[in-house]
């Protein structure tokens, strides 16, 4: 076979992403200038060493962390992977990537992976903790690629997902990254406005307008100028506000109610829905050219439910928060709790079970019995009637089915043994092909 008579480290530096050569032990055994400056100081004190150890901050490769690794891929089978990570740079900074790994062969036929890693947002750029937005598993951290992508760009941007999955702190995370940062974040719930005040409160009013009114008023797209406006539950607005909305989005023009001067609103809008748009459309309930003009690109926000993996970090950053940042710790049996209950009011009502729960646990430690959920059931927001109707009518179980058992032994086994799942499968004496079926069925996969 003819060899390409060049050096391999100048052919990686000709890539501007950070790229990085590992061997079957997860050695580093080349790295290019761009992987050594996000991720080392140099190239000697990145080579020979682990690449979970200089990524991940972490002392195990990463598929026992739970994370998929194309490490296991292209060993395995020789075939490449893409996956998303989270990876922490030399100032222990987090930031999530996306990581293409290629089958490489050395000069002797040996396998290597070779890892091409496109940064695509640091989990930083939420500096305030309200905002930061917690999950590591993929189907998360693709959900975040894509707000990412659209996050610059000025077209509208429509947030689908059930209530309480995120839907405003998207909207938020999609105004920081845009280039109007820094500009007004105004959020509206459309279904909390009254179908009266609804033309004052979006376009504001002068000083005489109606009755009992005494002053002037500035309406939301008067705040939201040059920033971003978030419209919440926008499949609540009525048809005939739908006109007035459309006409505004359209020309950019509107009056403040009682007003004669135009303004001109330059206002990016981000909507949200938990309904299903072009559904009301066809009811005729929601104005198809309106769904045209907010829909510009949509995102769909994944439940709870859908990415179980990420409910022990999300519930540790929460309680801390709640709890002031003092201690206080989740024992086994509640965490198990937790990640096999459904939420249908979603990280909302994750966060409604802790607040009682840290309320109802001894000396800092929160069990299983402090876990409540009958009575949380109240995270089921209102505009959700039909999830609220089918918690209440729901047959109250007597005992967990065997499948409930299972996967929340298969839970508890898997954070006992740090997402180790070849260790989890030989305890169950199954396969890990069958344990990552299993995974699969019970959503506990990430
Ligand atoms: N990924 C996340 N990380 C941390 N906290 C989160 C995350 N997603 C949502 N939350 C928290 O969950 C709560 C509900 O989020 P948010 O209000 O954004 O949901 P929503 O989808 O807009 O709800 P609704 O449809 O009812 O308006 C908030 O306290 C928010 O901070």
């Amino acid at each position: 076979m003819n060899h390409t008579p060049v050096q391999l480290q100048s052919l990686i530096d000709a890539q501007e992403n950070p790229f990085v050569l590992i061997d079957i032990n997860y050695r580093i055994v080349a790295a290019n200038r761009a992987y050594c400056k996000r991720y080392g100081t140099d190239e000697a004190h990145v080579v020979g060493r682990t690449c979970h150890e200089i990524s991940h901050h972490a002392s195990v490769p990463c598929h026992l962390n739970g994370e998929t690794c194309p490490h296991q891929q292209v060993f395995a089978t020789g075939s490449g992977q893409q996956v998303l990570h989270t990876h922490y740079d030399h100032h222990n900074q987090p930031e999530h990537v996306r990581i293409q790994g290629h089958p490489i062969l050395g000069l002797n036929g040996e396998l290597y992976l070779g890892e091409a890693i496109y940064p695509f947002a640091p989990t930083t750029a939420m500096d305030c903790d309200e905002m930061r937005m917690i999950g590591k598993s993929a189907t998360f951290l693709s959900c975040v690629e894509n707000l990412t992508r659209v996050a610059e760009s000025e077209a509208s941007i429509l947030l689908y997902g059930e209530s309480g999955v995120g839907k405003e702190l998207a909207a938020q995370y999609l105004h920081r990254r845009s280039n109007r940062e820094g500009k007004a974040f105004i959020a509206v719930d459309c279904a909390s406005i009254a179908e009266s005040m609804f033309e004052s409160e979006l376009f504001g009013h002068e000083r005489g307008a109606f009755t009992g009114c005494v002053g002037r008023k500035l309406g939301l797209f008067e705040l939201a100028d040059n920033g971003t406006l978030f419209l919440d539950e926008i499949g609540e607005i009525p048809l005939t506000m739908q006109a007035k909305l459309l006409r505004v989005l359209e020309s950019g023009e509107y009056r403040r109610v009682g007003g004669t001067e135009t303004l001109r609103a330059d206002v990016r809008v981000v909507s949200a829905t938990n309904r299903d748009l072009l559904e009301m459309v066809d009811q005729g309930r929601f104005r198809l050219d309106l769904y045209y003009r907010i829909a510009g690109i949509d995102v769909t926000l994944p439940a709870l439910r859908e990415r179980r993996s990420d409910i022990p970090a999300l519930a540790k950053s929460m309680l801390s928060r709640m709890n002031g940042g003092r201690s206080c710790e989740l024992n086994e049996s509640a965490m198990t709790r937790l990640v096999t209950y459904d939420y249908p009011g979603n990280v909302r009502e994750l966060r409604n079970i802790l607040q009682k729960a840290l309320a109802l646990s001894d000396n800092g430690i929160i069990t299983a019995k402090d876990i409540r959920f009958d009575a949380n059931n109240q995270g089921v927001s209102a505009a959700q009637p039909e999830l609220a109707l089918a918690a209440a009518v729901a047959p109250k179980k007597k005992g967990a089915s065997m499948a409930e058992l299972e996967a929340s032994h298969i839970a508890r086994l898997l954070e006992q043994h740090d997402g180790h799942r070849r260790k989890v499968a030989d305890i169950l004496g199954i396969s890990e092909r069958t344990l990552y079926r299993k995974l699969i069925r019970y959503e506990l996969r990430d």
